[in-house]
């Protein structure tokens, strides 16, 4: 494959917690006539978890995408470590996505592969020498990590959705990346699985010394999980806060998506007319 013999564009260097890891600069994007992001600033810390909330169709996958390069600005720069990665060609994305490592919504294993295989799979791809032994081991160590030790040898389709989820964080964090970007991590999972993948984010900061920007709908979940909560409306990020701060706001924008999502945060609570 193209990649593996290839000396690595990124010059990554261990963060030190609290640096600046990921600047979103100026951003702009549009679908056709449909302009999703204008003028975007956003900026990302080591060691925080970040979560982006907004409306439906607001654009929180989008921004995901375009960091790990799945989506491509029209304008606007993003960098990683102070280092430009907007104008990188898709070869070149492959070493952001060993660092910045994405759990997508659907967990979207590979049916066809065991679990192992399926853990083990980016591991072959970024590091092509790894010998067998080091590979189960490493993918032993990952299952162990989020609470699954020992299930190598399953099929996704045996799984529950939570159990899926966990093994999807598993295939993620498997090269040790630096970022996790979590699509919808709780979406679809019920009140004891989402308290469990809340665990799950909290712990990969904890124990991992990971990054993560979150994107959810589940306010209770962006409460309970973030160092940071940025709120994205009217094509940017309109306001940046502590989960406190946001929740003390008086931006007009974050008012109206929180006081509609107040019952969900007070069970009990009566919803503003
Ligand atoms: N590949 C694409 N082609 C065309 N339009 C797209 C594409 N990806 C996203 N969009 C559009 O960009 C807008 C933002 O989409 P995005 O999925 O980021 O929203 P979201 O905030 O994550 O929404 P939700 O919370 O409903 O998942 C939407 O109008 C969507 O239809």
């Amino acid at each position: 494959m193209l990649f593996r013999h290839r000396t690595p564009r990124l010059e990554f260097r261990p963060p030190t917690r609290g640096e600046e890891l990921i600047r979103f600069e100026h951003l702009r994007k549009s679908f056709g006539p449909k302009r999703v992001f204008d003028d975007l600033q956003l900026s990302v810390y080591a060691g925080e978890t970040l979560t982006v909330i907004g409306g439906s169709g607001t654009g929180k996958s989008v921004l995901l995408k375009c960091l790990i390069g799945l989506l491509r600005p029209d304008a606007g720069r993003i960098l990683f470590q102070g280092q430009e990665i907007t104008g990188y060609r898709e070869e070149d994305f492959i070493d952001v996505r060993r660092h910045v490592a994405m759990v997508f919504q659907g967990a979207a294993l590979f049916d066809s592969l065991t679990v192992g295989e399926n853990i083990a799979y980016p591991l072959r791809e970024h590091f092509p020498s790894m010998s067998a032994e080091e590979l189960r081991g490493r993918v032993a160590e990952k299952l162990k990590l989020v609470d699954l030790p020992g299930i190598e040898d399953m099929r996704p389709a045996d799984l529950s959705g939570g159990m899926k989820k966990r093994v999807g964080l598993a295939r993620a964090i498997a090269t040790d990346p630096e970022v996790i970007l979590w699509d919808e991590p709780t979406t679809g999972l019920d009140p004891v699985t989402t308290e469990t993948i809340n665990q799950m984010i909290r712990s990969m900061q904890k124990k991992l010394g990971c990054t993560s920007i979150v994107v959810t709908h589940d306010m209770m979940s962006a409460f309970s999980v973030s160092d940071r909560i940025a709120m994205l409306a009217n094509r940017s990020i309109v306001q940046v806060g502590t989960p406190e701060e946001m929740r003390a706001s008086t931006l007009p924008e974050v008012r109206a998506f929180l006081d509609a999502r107040r019952q969900e945060l007070e069970p009990g609570a009566e919803v503003a007319p």
